[in-house]
C-alpha cells in the first residue's frame, strides 16, 4: 500500500512552507500532496535554492510515490502574497482553508492521513476567527464531541486532559466525565493504534503534591481518584493520580505508556524538553489519522534557512506507520 498524505504548511510567514520544501527533496514511498497555495511553496523554493517540481493531484488515480523534488499539489489560493517572518491577517483564512480542504479529503477517504505544519493562533483570532488550535478545530469540522492532544517523543508519551485553555479555566473544565471520556480516548488509540494490548497509564494530581490530602486543593479528592476508580471497575490499568513532579520521574516513567497530563504547560515542557526536534503530536479520536510537528511558527527564523525539519520527518514517518497499520 501507498498511503496518500496530506501536508498542510500551515502559517505561510512561519517555517511551514520551508519546511514542506526540504522534505520534498527527500522524496518519500507514500504520496505527499500539499494542500496550500502553489505559488508559495514555489516562491520558498527560490528563496531556499532548492529544486521543486509541482505535479497535479488527481483523488481518483491509484496513490504514487513522490521522487525527491517533487510534490503533488491540491491548491488552495492564497489571499495575499506573503513575506517570511511578517504575519498578514488576510492569510487567515486560507490557513483554515487549508486545514478544511485536508479535513474533507480526510473524511472523504481520498487521503490516508493529515500531516499539519505550525499555524499562529493569534494571527487567526486577530483576524476575527475564534480559534484555540488544529486539535479543537479539526474535532469540530469531523462532528467529534472529544478527542485527545498526545505528544510523543521516544520513550515517553504525555497526553493532556485539557489543551488550549486560560490556567484559571483548567480547574472547572476537569471533571469526572471528561476525564473518563479521555482516559477512555487514550486507552483505546493506544490498544489499537500503538498495539499495546494492556496499557499503563499514569495520571497527574492537578495540584501540588497531588493537594496534599486535600490540603493543597480538593480536585484529586473529589474528581480525579474517583473517575479513575470507576475507569479500574472497567479494567483500565492506571496509576495515580500522583503528583507531576513525582511521576515526570524516571522510576513512575518506567511504569507507563503514556502520562496523562491534567493541562498544557504541566505536561509538554517535560516532553518538549526530552524530545524537542524530533517529537510528534498526534490527535488520538478523529476519525481520520493527524499528526503535526512539535513547534510553532518560529517567526524569528522564518525564510533563513534555519528551520529543522526533524519534527516534520517525524510526524510524516508516525502518519505513515498508522496509515499502514489501519490499511495493510
Ligand atoms: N503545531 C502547531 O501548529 C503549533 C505548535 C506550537 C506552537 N504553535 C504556535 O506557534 C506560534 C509561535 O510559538 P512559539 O514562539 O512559542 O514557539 P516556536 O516553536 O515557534 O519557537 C520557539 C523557538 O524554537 C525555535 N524553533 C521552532 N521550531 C524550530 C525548527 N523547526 N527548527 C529550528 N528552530 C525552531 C524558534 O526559532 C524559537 O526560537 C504560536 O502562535 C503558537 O501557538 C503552533
Ligand atoms: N499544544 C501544541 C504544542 O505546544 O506543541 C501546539 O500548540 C499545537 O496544537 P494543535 O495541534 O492543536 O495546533
Amino acid at each position: 500500500m501507498i498511503p496518500r498524505i496530506a501536508l498542510t504548511p500551515g502559517e505561510p510567514a512561519g517555517i511551514g512552507p520551508e519546511l514542506v520544501v526540504k522534505l520534498a527533496q527527500r522524496g518519500s514511498a507514500a504520496q505527499l500532496v500539499a494542500v496550500a497555495d502553489p505559488a508559495l511553496l514555489r516562491q520558498e523554493a527560490i528563496n531556499a535554492n532548492l529544486p521543486l517540481q509541482l505535479l497535479p493531484f488527481t483523488p481518483q488515480s491509484p496513490a504514487l510515490e513522490t521522487p525527491p523534488g517533487n510534490l503533488y499539489v491540491q491548491a488552495v489560493p492564497m489571499a495575499e502574497p506573503g513575506l517570511p517572518g511578517v504575519l498578514n491577517i488576510a492569510n487567515a483564512p486560507y490557513v483554515l482553508e487549508t486545514l478544511r480542504a485536508a479535513t474533507r479529503g480526510c473524511l472523504g477517504r481520498h487521503f490516508d492521513a493529515l500531516v499539519t505544519g505550525p499555524v499562529h493562533k493569534g494571527i487567526i483570532n486577530d483576524a476575527g476567527i475564534p480559534f484555540s488550535g488544529h486539535t479543537e478545530f479539526l474535532a469540530g469540522l469531523a462532528g467529534v464531541g472529544q478527542v485527545v492532544m498526545m505528544l510523543s517523543a521516544k520513550g515517553l508519551r504525555v497526553a493532556l486532559a485539557t489543551t488550549h485553555l486560560p490556567l484559571k479555566d483548567v480547574s472547572t473544565a476537569i471533571t469526572g466525565s471528561h476525564l473518563e471520556q479521555v482516559i477512555g480516548i487514550l486507552y483505546q488509540s493506544l490498544r489499537t493504534q500503538f498495539c499495546i494490548d494492556s496499557p499503563c497509564i499514569g495520571v497527574c494530581g492537578l495540584n501540588p503534591h497531588a493537594g496534599e490530602g486535600g490540603h493543597l486543593g480538593r480536585e484529586e479528592l473529589e474528581i480525579i481518584e474517583p473517575a479513575l476508580t470507576r475507569l479500574r471497575a472497567q479494567g483500565l490499568h492506571l496509576i495515580g493520580p500522583l503528583p507531576a513532579d513525582t511521576l515526570f520521574t524516571p522510576p513512575q516513567l518506567a511504569r507507563c505508556d503514556a502520562v496523562l497530563a491534567m493541562y498544557h504547560d504541566q505536561g509538554l515542557p517535560v516532553l518538549k524538553f526530552k524530545g524537542f526536534g524530533s517529537a510528534v503530536n498526534i490527535t488520538l479520536g478523529l476519525p481520520f489519522i493527524r499528526t503535526s510537528v512539535d513547534h510553532g511558527t518560529a517567526l524569528d527564523i522564518a525564510g533563513k534557512g534555519r528551520a529543522s525539519d526533524g519534527s516534520l520527518m517525524a510526524a510524516l514517518s508516525e502518519a505513515v506507520q498508522l496509515a499502514k497499520l489501519q490499511k495493510p
